[in-house]
Formats: C-alpha cells, structure tokens, sequence
C-alpha cells in the first residue's frame, strides 16, 4: 500500500505550476517540468502540437519538390515569380501563403510523405494547406480566420485528402489514426457547403456519432468552427446537439423544424425526432457516420439503416470516418455509396505511431493489482492514465480498490448518469482528477489531449478496440505510452493485439510472434466471445481485511441512519407544536 501512498500524497496538484487557470485546461508538460526553459518548453510543446506526422516535413518535401522544378526553368521565371507572390497576396489578404498542391507529381509526393493510399474513379488533388483552399474552393475566410484563431494552421494527412474530396462533392470512406484530426476533416468542408448553399433553408447536414459525449465533444469542436458566420446578413450559420430537451422542442413544434442547418446526434434520439417528422429533410444534402465502424456493427446497423432509409433526399452524399475499417464496413459502405473514394492514411487497423505499445504478463488477477504498483515503484504511473476494463461490475471493483489506496480516482460507466459522466470527465480534462477507470464507453473518439498511458486492465475484445483504446494516448501529434495486461487466461485473446503491435511496427519478439498466429476455431471463438473462462474478482486485499471494509462501511452507514432519523424526528415534533 506503501507505494500508492507516495503516489496519492501530491493530489492537489500545483494547479498553478500545472498552468491551470479558472475555466483553463492543464498544460500536463507543465507537471513534474524538466529543467528546459519554460519559454522554450512552450515552444517545443506547440511545435510539436501543430507539427502532425511531422507535416512541416512534408511541406517542406512539397516546397524542395517545387522548388527543384522551378530552377529547372529558374532563367525566364524571376519576374514571373514576383507577380505570381503580388497575385497570391491579393487573394489571401496578406495572409501567409501555404504550400499548393497543383498537379499530380506534387500530390503523390505529398502522399508518399505521410502513406496516403486512396482508390476510385477520378481522385482529386489533396489541399497542400488551408490557405490553398481559398484559391481552389473559394474557401469561407470567416471560416479560415476560426481555423487560425483555433490554432489549425496546417491540415493534418486526412484533412488534406478529405477536405479536398469533399468540397468535390464525393462520397469518402476514410480511415486515419486515433488522434490525427478526422472531426475536422469532416466538418472544415461540411461547413463550407452549408455555407455554399446559403439560398436555401433548413437542415443541410447530420453528423451521427455512436455515443452522447462524443456528439457533444463534435458539437463543441463546430461550435468553434461556425462561430461568427452568418448565411446572410440576419441569419447565423445554426448548429445543434440533438439533446433530450432539443428533441422535445422539435416535436412539440416550439422550435420550427427548419432552424438548423446542422444537426449532430447519436442515433436513437434522431430515430424518434426523424420518425415524428420533427425535422424537414428536404433540403439535406450530407450524412456523415464518425466511427463508422461501430455504427454499423451488429449493435447499430440496423439503427444506421433506418436513418438512411428516412433520408429520401436525392443525391444525399455519405462519408464514413474512423481509425478502424474492417472489410465488412467496407462493403456496406460501397453498397450505399455512389462512385466512393476510399482514403486510408497509413496502414488500416494500425495504432497511432506516436504510442509505445507494451505487454505485461501478470499470470492472474492478482498479478494485475501488482503490476499498477510496479508501474507506481517504476515512476511509469505518471497521471492522466486511463484504465479499461472490460464489463461496469469489473471497472466498479477496481475503482473501490484503488479507491480504498486513497489514489486520485474516479470511474465511468454506463450505468452513471450524464451529469455524473460530464462531471468527471470535466474533472479528468482540468487535470483534478489524475486516473480515470471505464469501460469501453470512452474508448472511441474522445479526445483527451494530455493522456501520458493508457492501460488496459482486461485484454480488449478484439483488435479494433485495441487501437481505440489505447488511442486514447498520443493524440494531436504528442506521444504516449499503452501497457496491456494478460494472464493465462488470454492466450488466445492477446493474439489480435499482438498483430495490431506489429502493423504499427513496434518490436514483437520472436515467442509473441510465434504465439501471434491464429486458427480459424481461435478467430470464431474470439467473434463469439466463446472460449473464455470466467476472470476472478478483483482484490489482493486479505479476506480479513475485506471484512473489515465492510464493517466499517456499514458503520458509517448505520451512523448516518440514526442521525436522519433524530433529525426527522426533530422536525416532526416541531411541526406538531
Ligand atoms: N490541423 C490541426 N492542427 C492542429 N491540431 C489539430 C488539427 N486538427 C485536429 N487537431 C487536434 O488533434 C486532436 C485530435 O483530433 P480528433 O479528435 O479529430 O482526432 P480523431 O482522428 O477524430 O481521433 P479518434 O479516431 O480517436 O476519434 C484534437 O485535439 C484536435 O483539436
């Protein structure tokens, strides 16, 4: 117990040596500083925040490829040059010029630099950077200005294939690492076409997103974006969450069916708004499904389905985004789409490069709760960490364990409530809350900027959630580490985590990748979640031990039992003078 002692004994952080301010998020570099400048540090940190997959690399690899080829005709072009910048400033409002990518030769360059494999009829250039949007699509500047002043002064890899397809009005199945900028790449371009057809009224896009905190999380994110655009001069560009409350509005008819132009839910909700014919549809022009994958598995296709089938507008262009495209997705996706291009950065089903993936054979469970203290004794428990498990009773015991170790925890799962759920997300964001335990409800598309580890208590399920999970870490161009325990027990289960370690190109040794293989029975078993023994509850703590918890517990709670009841028995004698 010793060890999450020490670790428990800073719990109030120093919030100003963390760089908390009142509403501000935590600059987790801030804490336990190195001896770097802090000036210097700040810089560093930006660079490397902006700096994704090392995109100045690859704008620099455009501009040697550019400038290469005009040295080849450097003779008649000074002059030229001159007017060409003159031009360019003209365009942009004096704004920097970022690189453009104007034919094939400079495209494939581009693409090569960050692995970008796309396929389909007549693929368009990618956009080299967000100012190359104005010359190529007449791009918003309300809208660039809300980029800037958000700090996005360069497009990630999937923002410049898919901004690009977008705006040429394709149907786009992408597939980008955790972490590497998707929600912009569907919105940037969503935005511009609301924007673009400012003529006609009422809602133009849905974005449909598999859980509540990941629409609101999307929902905050083009709140950002939007801000300060108007469609004409009286009417600001409108977007809603569609909350409990919103739904009720619409259907009661309080709020006119044609207020917004851009709607993000999760699918149940839009289901029941859709079905009362609450919303007009008539002029939707875009549906994008984030984390596709998992909205058309087994638990929400037919959810999904039914969306499309409400959706009878023609010509309704479809995009699909997640970090994970298994080929059935695949399928489903070209039997809905029109003529689609298909985007992967990377390598599909890979982990974000930025995280060092790890495996700790714990033997049991109780070789688990040893494993955190080792992590504690090896200064590698270093906050924020998130820990998955896999069922709510499981993630519940845990918390109540390291809880009773008096560690800065705190847990969610499905059965809290959202307030409690925002609360602690909130507290986890500010930097407050240093551990966060769950389940897989936060595995997809959260995004936690600072996260330092990520552990997974119970082997995931399967690969995909794997690579959610664990990118949970090493977003935003940042690094981050993942530590998966096993037992003998996950023989079979640790085989399609040790593929996804070596498509992301960590080292594997040669046991594991002897173990890695897998026989068609062991795939099967896996699908149907068969082949598993029942995992032993969670607790090292001494039979004795536990029950004295649970006596002490049940003090406390008699103890307040018989102080309610004086007190009420109080209050009526008062009344009854
Ligand atoms: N062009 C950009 N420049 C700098 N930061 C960016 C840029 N685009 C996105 N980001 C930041 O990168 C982080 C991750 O982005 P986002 O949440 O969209 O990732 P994602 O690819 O959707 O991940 P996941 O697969 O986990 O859902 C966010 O904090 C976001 O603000």
């Amino acid at each position: 117990m010793d060890i999450f002692r020490v670790l428990t004994r800073g719990a109030a952080i120093n919030k100003k040596a963390a760089g908390v301010s009142k509403g501000n998020s935590v600059d987790y570099s801030k804490i336990g500083a190195s001896n770097t400048p802090s000036s210097e540090r700040q810089e560093h940190q930006m660079t490397k925040e902006l700096d994704f997959f090392r995109n100045k690399k690859i704008v620099r690899k455009v501009e040697d490829l550019k400038k290469k080829e005009s040295e080849e005709v450097k003779d008649e072009s000074d002059e030229e040059d001159q007017e060409i910048k003159n031009e360019n400033d003209d365009t942009t409002d004096n704004m920097d010029i970022g690189p453009k990518i104007t034919n094939k030769m400079e495209a494939a360059a581009l693409r090569k630099s960050y692995k970008g494999n796309l396929t389909g009829e007549d693929i368009p250039l990618p956009i080299g950077s967000f100012e190359d949007l104005i010359t190529r699509f007449s791009f918003d500047k309300r809208l660039l200005n809300n980029l800037i002043e958000n700090h996005f002064t360069e497009p990630t890899p999937i923002q410049c294939e898919a901004i690009s397809t977008t705006l040429n009005n394709r149907d786009l199945l992408a597939c980008a690492p955790t972490g590497s900028g998707k929600t912009l790449a569907f919105l940037i371009p969503l935005l511009q076409q609301i924007i673009n057809d400012k003529e006609s009224f009422g809602l133009k896009g849905l974005i449909i997103s598999p859980t509540k905190e990941l629409a609101n999380q999307i929902f905050i994110e083009c709140i950002k974006l939007s801000n300060r655009i108007f469609l004409d001069k009286k009417r600001p560009l409108q977007v809603a969450l569609l909350s409990k409350s919103l739904s009720m509005k619409l259907k009661n008819k309080i709020i006119s069916d044609k207020k917004y132009d851009l709607i993000i839910s999760t699918p149940l909700r839009l289901i029941d708004v859709m079905k009362s014919e609450s919303l007009d549809l008539s002029n939707l022009k875009n549906i994008i499904f984030d984390e596709a994958d998992k909205l058309f598995d087994k638990t929400f296709v037919e959810q999904s389905d039914a969306i499309l089938g409400l959706c009878q507008t023609k010509n309704l262009r479809k995009s699909m985004f997640s970090a994970t495209i298994p080929s059935s997705v695949e399928e489903i996706a070209h039997s809905i789409m029109l003529d689609p291009i298909r985007i992967i950065i990377g390598h599909k089903e890979a982990a974000n490069s930025n995280i060092e993936q790890k495996l700790v054979y714990c033997g049991n469970e109780e070789g688990k709760l040893i494993a955190i203290r080792q992590l504690v004794q090896e200064g590698e428990f270093k906050p924020p960490i998130i820990i998955f498990l896999e069922s709510i009773t499981r993630a519940k015991a845990l918390y109540h364990e390291l809880m009773y170790d008096r560690m800065n925890v705190d847990v969610i799962h499905a059965e809290r409530t959202p307030t409690q759920r925002e609360k602690i997300i909130e507290r986890f964001k500010s930097g407050e809350l240093w551990c966060l335990i769950c389940t897989d409800v936060l595995a997809r598309g959260i995004d936690f900027k600072g996260v330092n580890l990520v552990i997974n208590y119970d082997v995931p399920r399967t690969a995909q959630a794997y690579v959610h999970r664990i990118g949970r870490t090493g977003r935003g161009g940042r690094s981050g580490k993942s530590v998966t325990f096993y037992t003998k027990l996950d023989s079979t289960a640790i085989k399609p985590v040790i593929n996804v370690m070596k498509q992301s190109g960590c080292e594997v040794s040669g046991w594991m990748d002897k173990i890695s293989k897998m026989t068609k029975k062991e795939k099967q078993q896996l699908k149907r979640g068969k082949g598993k023994e029942e995992r032993k509850q969670i607790s090292t703590v001494p039979r004795a031990d536990r029950l004295k918890r649970v006596r002490k517990q049940e003090m406390i709670e008699g103890s307040k039992r018989r102080k309610y009841k004086a007190e009420h028995k109080e209050t009526e004698a008062h009344e009854q003078d």
